[in-house]
């Protein structure tokens, strides 16, 4: 009786919204319905599709990446609601609306329930709202500062040249296919948030050890890292590794229960999270001290500039002025936490894609290629330089394939806001003005909006005899990886062009939140229109990694790919003998199979447990010394 009245009751508020609505009989975000579903799901398949049709889709994990814009264009509709027995819920892929919603921050707050499982260690910037929110954000959006990107480019330079050495055994190979891309690539952003982060360096395996689901089981070959401290039954590379592998059992079993659980997975689990959590405390009593006592030097390390930003200062401690730290210790931690979880798969997942997908694109591998001889003229990579060449590198190609895999493939598919309870909202849509609900989830669908034919300039599809997505943009190019949509002028030279810049509107609220009001992209490059393209997000709650994400993925692609071509691994199919007595037209037979073998993978076999990864296999990549290219066209 109580589903039929809270039903009955949302169906009234979705027909007196003025919103374009549709009936489901379960809430996806509800935890017992993703658990049921193992049973749900096939049950539901074998109903009649007509009674299915137009909801089913819209109750399975994922379906945000399994359907892209094709619900909105079926609906008729940019933004629409789903009426649930539980709570109404909102999608839309309406640029016009995201900009509403991510700048009206306290009417649109973020549904807190949703983001329980990140407050492992403490809450933090990423789990808090309203007054909460705008003391941690006040205080961790200093520490990401230009300083602090000099950082990330000179240890992504030095990981990513260590990564590169030990695919091709230093300098003996001149190709080889590694099937290990998306593990080492989160292996290089944990290393460079750990350094970035909390100054503390660890250092490439000289052997690789295991890895499972992605994430480092081990860090074999560190120095400082890799021994167990005293007090400690773990090193910290170790508790680090087997923390982030073992995030799933942390979220949805009580700590409690895994100290005392009699499993062995139970015992790894939990000692993990204990012993990272000791060591990241040591971290930060040792860097505390340092600054209280003036001997912190140049570190430029988030959590220095955290423990600063809280209020610790040499200069009081010497007046012994009792600590007014504005952040708890506790506090720290958990933003240190988030930091390291928010930062490290994000970016390892686009570097991964950005690979795969340039193997598939040539013609832009080649003219990033030409950008990156143009920006470095053949200096080595001791000799780059972060001020002079970092900027070039986001208005050049690099800056358009990093824009363009975030829009086709964004880490982040659903970003949550809601109306909080007894608090319904205005919201034009369409130029109309409608009212959200009280208590209505609201998600921005980041891959419908950034295929939303009508805010984004499209083309005719590359090949209409085989669209990339079965049923999303068929009649248009949006499916399509092409980052050249991007380039303003596609035959401007890469040296001449900027850093994404500050908007000089900039308000002050803002500004002392550190919210990037600017562009997210360089404005040598296509600007979409506001809330167009919001990898991000946008706004109040925007991304504070981004600058530090986007200098690492740019410094990735320009040292990869000024020593190497890229090429779609094709073993599967042929041996080298094989492709080196093949005809052009039998390598690009091969070739166009191993193709359509990786955009499959990159469509079905990918899942989101925290961010979009692939969840099944691995694509095998070939790496290729420049001028040994095989598959050249
Ligand atoms: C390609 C890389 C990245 C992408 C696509 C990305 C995306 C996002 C998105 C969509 C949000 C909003 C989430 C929400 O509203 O629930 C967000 C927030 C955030 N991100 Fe990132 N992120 C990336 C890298 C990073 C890095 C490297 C760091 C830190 C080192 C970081 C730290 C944060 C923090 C602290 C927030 C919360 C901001 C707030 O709520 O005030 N991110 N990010």
């Amino acid at each position: 009786l109580k589903i039929f009245r809270q039903s009955t009751r949302n169906l009234a508020a979705a027909k007196a919204s003025g919103i374009k609505y549709t009936w489901a009989p379960f809430l996806l975000y509800n935890n017992a319905y993703m658990l049921a579903c193992i049973v749900i799901v096939p049950i539901v398949r074998c109903l009649p599709k007509s009674w299915t049709e137009p909801w089913f889709d819209m109750t399975l994990v994922d379906w945000e990446w399994a359907r892209r814009y094709e619900p909105f264009k079926r609906f008729g509709s940019d933004t629409f609601m789903v009426v649930t027995p539980e709570r109404n819920v909102i999608f839309t892929a309406d640029a016009d609306v995201i900009s509403q919603l991510t700048t009206r921050r306290n009417d649109f707050p973020k549904p807190l329930e949703l983001y329980e499982s990140l407050r492992l260690y403490g809450n933090n910037v990423v789990t808090s709202e309203g007054q909460l929110w705008r003391h941690h954000r006040k205080i961790t959006s200093p520490p990401f500062s230009e300083k602090n990107n000099h950082l990330v480019f000179a240890e992504t330079l030095a990981q990513c040249q260590d990564m590169v050495d030990s695919w091709m055994d230093g300098e003996e190979e001149s190709s080889k296919t590694i099937h290990t891309i998306a593990d080492d690539a989160m292996r290089l952003s944990l290393h460079v948030i750990s350094r970035g982060g909390f100054g503390v360096p660890l250092k490439w395996p000289t052997k690789t050890k295991a890895t499972e689901n992605g994430h480092v089981k081990g860090e074999e070959g560190n120095t400082s890292s890799a021994s167990v401290s005293k007090g400690h039954t773990m090193s910290y590379a170790d508790a680090l590794g087997s923390l982030l592998h073992s995030l799933f059992p942390l979220i949805i079993v009580p700590k409690f229960l895994l100290r005392n659980l009699p499993f062995q997975w139970a015992k790894t689990t939990y000692t993990s999270y204990d012993e990272w959590g000791d060591y990241m405390k040591e971290i930060l009593q040792a860097k505390k001290s340092a600054v209280l006592t003036g001997t912190e030097g140049d570190n430029l390390d988030l959590m220095i500039a955290m423990i600063k930003g809280a209020g610790n200062t040499a200069e009081s401690a010497s007046k012994g002025e009792a600590s007014r730290q504005t952040l708890s210790d506790d506090e720290i931690l958990g933003n240190a936490f988030i930091f390291i979880l928010a930062g490290h798969e994000t970016t390892a997942d686009s570097i991964h894609f950005c690979l795969a997908l340039l193997a598939i694109n040539i013609a832009a591998q080649r003219h990033l290629q030409s950008d990156l001889d143009e920006i470095f003229q053949g200096r080595p990579p001791s000799q780059w330089d972060y001020d002079q060449d970092v900027p070039k590198l986001f208005g050049s190609m690099a800056g358009a394939v990093m824009n363009e895999e975030l829009r086709l493939i964004p880490p982040v598919i659903g970003i949550p806001k809601s109306t909080a309870k007894g608090s319904p909202q205005t919201l034009i849509i369409d130029g109309k003005k409608c009212t959200v609900p009280e208590n209505t989830l609201i998600t921005l669908n980041t891959t419908a909006t950034h295929r939303n034919p009508n805010q984004w300039p499209t083309g005719p599809p590359s090949d209409p005899g085989h669209p990339t997505h079965p049923l999303s943009n068929r009649d248009n190019d949006l499916e399509e990886f092409k980052p050249s949509r991007w380039l303003l002028d596609p035959n401007s030279k890469a040296s001449t062009t900027n850093i994404p810049n500050q908007d000089n509107n900039i308000n002050t609220e803002a500004s002392t939140l550190g919210v990037n009001t600017s562009a997210d992209t360089s404005s040598s490059l296509y600007r979409p229109p506001k809330g167009a393209y919001i990898p991000f997000s946008e706004g109040y709650r925007s991304c504070l990694g981004r600058r530090f994400a986007q200098v690492e993925i740019l410094t990735v692609l320009a040292l990869i790919f000024s020593q190497y071509s890229v090429e779609l691994a094709v073993d599967a199919y042929a041996s080298d003998e094989e492709v080196e007595k093949m005809s052009e037209r039998e390598k690009r037979e091969v070739w166009e199979k191993a193709k359509r073998e990786v955009e499959r993978q990159m469509r079905e076999d990918m899942g989101t447990v925290i961010t979009l990864q692939l969840r099944k296999g691995s694509i095998g990549l070939r790496f290729v010394r420049r001028g040994r290219e095989r598959f050249d066209w």
